[in-house]
């Protein structure tokens, strides 16, 4: 992988400082590495489905639209230099790779998702004549679609959740669901940024998100950029802020929404939405319906990803914690969904009951 700073990585939108996760840019992926943020700024370039998959599964991007994205570029990196064969046979070697790239990480559906809609495109595409060359540029098309869609998915996402809020509120995020996470906007920090857009003043708590500190590194870093009043606070400051009544709303994103409405989310979810529910204070989820698994039919059946030991006890290269010390690390909990307010999705606002209201989305 080499390193560049490259300029095509920019956009205009003040969401993450203009920077773009990940991107096409001429014959490879344009990757941002999240690790090296908020104190580096560095793209790396991908050109196999093997550092697709290694880029995935380090962080160097994460978050679950974003995994998406990248692991339907990571399909065409993957079949692009295929010799020989017709278009059946690519057909099939697309779910080879689809499959190859789904062991990069369980929690986040939305990898699945992307992956599904790359094997179906490569289906359909196989059924149709003409060049072999020609399905691979399609494949490439879709990947690049998949991407926009879900730019636009996040502005509604946050022109839905926007309604929810008042100017002057004080609102607390957990995690990362922002730009970086996402094509654009984000999901949770969509109406931050729409807000912001608009002049309205949003008070907004990020916590720091215990072990990798995506709350820290990345929120309190994109909302900076964009000029939104951002205070970080420490993971186990939550209940004290929300105590002295600075909090009205918590909104975070998701990994996966199970069909009755339970929420996986970063690790710490579940202690916040406790928290806010014994201070009266609503807890909003907002995801695009590539996020929403009716297949999964309770947050029981979610798999929840156990990460390495060292995030904890050496995050960042300095031991906090004894060599040979027992370690429970899971990068996500459930959220039952009593404790969840409302889902906001790019096609409106579903409240409980959820087993219905989300199945409606669908139809
Ligand atoms: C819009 S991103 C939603 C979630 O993916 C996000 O909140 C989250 O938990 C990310 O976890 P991560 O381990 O950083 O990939």
């Amino acid at each position: 992988m080499s390193i560049n700073n490259n300029e095509a990585s920019a956009n205009n939108s003040p969401a993450t400082g203009g920077l773009v996760s990940v991107s096409w840019n001429a014959d490879h992926v344009e990757m941002l590495d999240q690790r090296l943020l908020p104190e580096v700024i560095e793209f790396l370039d991908l050109t196999t489905a093997e550092q697709v998959w290694e880029a995935i599964r380090n962080l160097t991007v994460r978050g679950a639209p974003a995994i998406g994205i990248s692991a339907a570029f990571g399909v065409y990196l993957g079949i692009r230099g295929s010799a020989g064969g017709d278009r059946a046979s690519l057909a099939t070697e697309v779910v080879k790779i689809a499959d190859y790239l789904a062991t990069s990480r369980p929690t986040a559906v939305n990898l699945f998702w992307a992956l599904d809609r790359m094997k179906r495109r490569a289906g359909e595409l196989a059924a149709e004549s003409g060049e072999v060359a020609e399905m691979k540029e399609a494949l490439l098309e879709e990947a690049k679609q998949i991407q926009a869609e879900d730019e636009e998915t996040c502005r509604m996402i946050g022109e839905h959740a926007l309604t929810l809020f008042t100017d002057g509120m004080g609102v607390l995020t957990h995690c990362n669901a922002g730009g970086l996470a996402t094509a654009k906007y984000g999901t949770a920090l969509a109406p931050m940024y729409l807000a912001q857009e608009r002049g309205m003043k949003l008070k907004v708590f990020a916590d720091e998100t215990r072990p990798v500190l995506q709350g820290a590194r990345l929120t309190a870093f994109e909302l900076q950029q964009a000029g939104v009043d951002v205070t970080l606070i420490c993971d186990n400051m939550a209940g004290m802020v929300m105590s002295k009544g600075w909090v009205q709303a918590v909104i975070v994103g998701t990994d996966r929404v199970a069909a009755n409405g339970d929420v996986a989310n970063k690790i710490g979810t579940y202690s916040v939405a406790v928290l806010a529910k014994a201070h009266g204070i609503p807890v909003y989820v907002a995801c695009p319906l590539s996020t929403i698994d009716l297949n999964t039919p309770t947050g029981d059946e979610i798999p929840i990803e156990e990460r390495h030991e060292d995030e904890i006890t050496q995050g960042f290269g300095k031991r906090t914690a004894p060599k040979g010390v027992k370690v429970f690390n899971p990068a996500f909990d459930v959220t039952p969904n009593e404790y969840v307010t409302a889902i906001i999705t790019e096609k409106g606002i579903v409240r409980a009951p959820y087993e219905e209201g989300l199945r409606k989305l669908f139809e």
